[in-house]
Order: C-alpha cells, then structure tokens, then sequence
C-alpha cells in the first residue's frame, strides 16, 4: 500500500498547469468504440482510472499507445466481443460508460456493478431506464447488467429521472449513431459532458444544446477519427486553490479556464478566498488569515452541492476541509451523496472542530489548529482533502492508500514537491 509521507506547515508558492480532467477523459475514452478509425488524445491525464479505462478497451481488441507526454491514440478497428473483463470494470465508475458505446457499435453490452468512491449508494437507475426508452432489454442481477438491443436502438424523447452525469453521457453516445432525433431532457452539462460532446461532434455527430439541459441528437450511420484535446479538470483546479490559501501560499494557476469557476469562486468566496483572474489563468495571492463570511444579518452562511453550474460534489471535501483553518461557523450541506461526510472522523481526530449533524451535514467551526495522524485515504477527494489537512498540521503525517488519490491525481507528491511542500511517496 502507497504512503506518503507530509511534514506540515510549509506554505507552497510557484505556479502549475492542470492535467485534462478525469471525468472528460473517461467518457471520451470509451467514446473512441464509436468509430473503427483512430482518434488521438492529447491532455490526457496519466492517471490509474485513465490506465484502467485504456485496458479495458485493450481487454475487448482496441489498440492503445502508451501514453507519452499525455498524448494517446486509441482505434477499435473490431471488437472481440461487448463483455468488458468484470476485474477491471469493477475497479472504477467508468466502466459503465461503455455500455453506450457498445450498444451503439455491437447492440449488446455486459456489464458487472461498477466501481469508484464509495460515498453514497451511487444508483444507475437513470442510465437503465433512458436506454429501455431507446428500445433496450434489460437483464440485471446482482451483480450484472446485460443489455441487448436485438431490433437496433430507437430514438426516443426522453426526461432523465435525474440530471445524472455518467447516464447524460451513456445515452448522448448511444444516441448518436441511432437513426433519428434523440432529445435528452433533465440532461446534466458538467463541463466534462461538453467536452466529450466536441470529441463527438469533431467526429461527426450532430448534437445540439452542449451546455444546457436539453440535448437535441440527430443520428447518423458512421463516425470518424479525430483529434482531440481534453480540458482542463476544474476539480483539481478547485482542489489547488484549496490547498493554497489553507497553507497561507501563493499559485498562479496557468491555463484553466477561469470560466468554469464562477460557482467555485462564490462558495470559497464564504471561506475568504479571492483570487484575481488573468487571461485563462488564476494567480491566488497568499491569504495570511482566511475569514469566512457571515450571511446578510449575521447569519450563518453555508456552502452546498448540486449539479452544474452549482458548487460541485467533488470539492464539497476540499471546501470542508479549508473551512478547518478559517475564523468562523459554516454549514457544509452535501446534497448528493450520502456517504460522503463520514470521512471527517478522521478531521476530527487531527484536532479539526465539527459536527457531523448527519450524514448530508456537517457545521464547522474554524480554526482549529491541527496535528498530524496516520490516516487512511477514502476516496479521491477526502484523500486530496486529506493531504491538505496534513501541509496545515504540525509535524509528520501518513497518508496511507494513495492509490485513491492516485487514481484522480497525475504525479501529485512531485507536483506538490516543486511548490515547495514538504511531501514524500513510500511503499
Ligand atoms: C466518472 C464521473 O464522471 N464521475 C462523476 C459523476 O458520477 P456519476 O455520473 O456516477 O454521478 P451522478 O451524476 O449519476 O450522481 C451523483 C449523485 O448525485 C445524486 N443526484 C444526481 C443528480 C440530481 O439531480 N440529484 C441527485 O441527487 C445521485 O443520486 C448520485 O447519488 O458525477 C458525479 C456528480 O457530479 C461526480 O461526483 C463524479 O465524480
Ligand atoms: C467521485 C469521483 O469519481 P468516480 O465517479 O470515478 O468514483 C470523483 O472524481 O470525485
């Protein structure tokens, strides 16, 4: 098992570029099954879900080249078969997302329960039935899903039952070489499902409405290669201004897409951040002492969660753990997950303030100075969420089950290291 090891309190300073955003380059992955020519990817992240989401493609008959300088080529010229090994697809979230692609390419796809963070009971209810609109039969069991479309796919006006990130994509790339007009309504519009809508329009779908709710797909017979480069992660953009104004540092931050940042840029505004935006990069100015804001009247304030462009799920962590080392009260209200919170036990046990009121909720009351533990990294976030807690603690931490974190973060101890953190990897 990974560790790494952190002496805190050293404050990071210097500037870093964004690696592309994981949860573009999965979908944009599996949508590279959508054609049997070539499609180049550059920005990809070098990060172990991509690795995973490569062999199972490789698993089925597609060629992969090695990622080199964040740049791969992926081509499915034939498919050996639509039944992603169970091991690897078990090992993220993402592996779901295949089930479009084949559907579309092969007409059936078998799939086991996937994997990922475990922070809620993470339904799939919203993929299945849009798909059962779309003339799809569907076989599950406990721990499978087969699905065939024996008479082809349909096109079908469908209301998603919620604005689900991973459903939206699956049936945007099941759509688009299903003859006919698809309308997604209830569509979700992360930046990451505009990013693989422009993977899929530069390979010659048709989609209208990228960016909003309602997606409008004309199919058509075939897609072709192409090129494509992978946006910046706004998740990890959000964790580094995290980190930097927690550990009272200054980052310039180059070349993402300060944009995408506006709801980001409210709700750290409550814990005190600001930052000033330069082009298409943010330079973070060092906050010597973070203040969270009162709500008009005096009232306490709070940050919550929501599908884009609200505050985003996968910094609610981050947001938590900053709000440790600013002076006040604030209510953080995770919305979407049911299970995220409990890793604040391990905040707790650092010397942090905070009532978890249940499991959506919890107040915390800043300040606190922390201590360093051995702690264990839950999911991406809390891990990441983890690691800054420890540069703000006095003495050494370990961080074990970097794994987690390395699934969502590219090289992170090297990149922390040339920021001047003082953070070691062991086995
Ligand atoms: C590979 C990938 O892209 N993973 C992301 C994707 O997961 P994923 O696509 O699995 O997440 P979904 O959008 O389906 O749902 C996330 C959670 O929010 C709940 N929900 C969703 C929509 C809604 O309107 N109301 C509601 O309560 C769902 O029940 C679920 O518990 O989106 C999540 C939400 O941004 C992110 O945390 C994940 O990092
Ligand atoms: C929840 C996350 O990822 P996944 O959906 O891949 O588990 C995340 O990126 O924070």
């Amino acid at each position: 098992m990974t560790r790494f090891l952190i002496e805190g309190r050293h404050p990071i300073s210097g500037a870093i570029e964004p690696k592309g955003s994981k949860n573009a380059a999965l979908p944009i992955i599996a949508a590279t099954l959508l054609t049997d020519e070539a499609v180049t990817l550059t920005r990809l992240p070098d990060i172990a879900d991509v690795r995973v989401m490569a062999n199972l493609l490789q698993e089925m008959g597609a060629t992969v080249s090695p990622i080199t300088n964040n740049r791969a080529t992926f081509r499915a010229a034939t498919l050996r078969h639509s039944a992603p090994d169970r091991a690897l697809s078990q090992a993220i979230r993402a592996s779901f997302l295949l089930a479009g692609p084949l559907l579309a390419r092969t007409g059936s796809a078998t799939l086991p329960r996937p994997g990922g963070d475990r922070i809620g009971r993470r339904p799939l209810d919203a993929h299945i039935l849009a798909f059962q609109e779309m003339g799809v039969e569907v076989d599950i069991t406990s721990d499978s899903y087969c699905l065939t479309a024996p008479k082809g796919l349909k096109p079908a006006d469908i209301f998603l039952v919620e604005m689900s990130v991973m459903a939206t994509e699956n049936i945007v790339m099941a759509a688009v070489l299903t003859p006919g007009t698809t309308h997604i309504h209830n569509a979700a519009s992360e930046p990451h499902i505009q990013d693989l809508c422009q993977l899929l329009i530069a390979m010659g779908a048709r989609i209208d409405g990228v960016g909003s709710n309602v997606l409008t797909i004309e199919g058509v017979t075939s897609l072709h290669g192409a090129t494509h480069e992978i946006g910046p992660d706004y998740l990890e953009v959000g964790s580094f201004i995290g980190l930097a104004a927690a550990t009272g540092g200054d980052l310039l931050i180059r070349n993402c897409r300060p944009r995408e940042h506006r709801m980001t840029a409210i709700a750290y505004g409550r814990l005190g951040i600001e930052w000033e935006v330069r082009g298409e990069d943010i330079y973070l100015p060092r906050h010597p002492k973070l203040e969270i804001r009162e709500d008009m009247h005096g009232a306490l304030t709070k940050i919550d969660d929501g599908p884009w462009p609200a505050f985003p799920a996968d910094l609610v962590s981050i947001a938590l753990v900053v709000a440790t080392q600013a002076a006040g009260t604030i209510l953080i209200h995770e919305k979407m997950f049911e299970s995220r919170l409990f890793w604040v036990d391990k905040l707790i046990s650092m010397g942090a303030r905070i009532i978890l009121c249940d499991p959506h909720r919890a107040v915390v009351v800043g300040r606190s100075p922390l201590f360093a533990q051995r702690l264990s990294s839950p999911d991406i976030r809390a891990g990441m969420a983890l690691v800054i807690a420890a540069l703000c603690a006095e003495g050494q931490s370990e961080i074990q089950n970097v794994e987690q974190i390395d699934r969502g973060y590219e090289r992170l101890d090297e990149r922390l290291r040339a920021l001047g953190a003082r953070i070691e990897r062991a086995d």
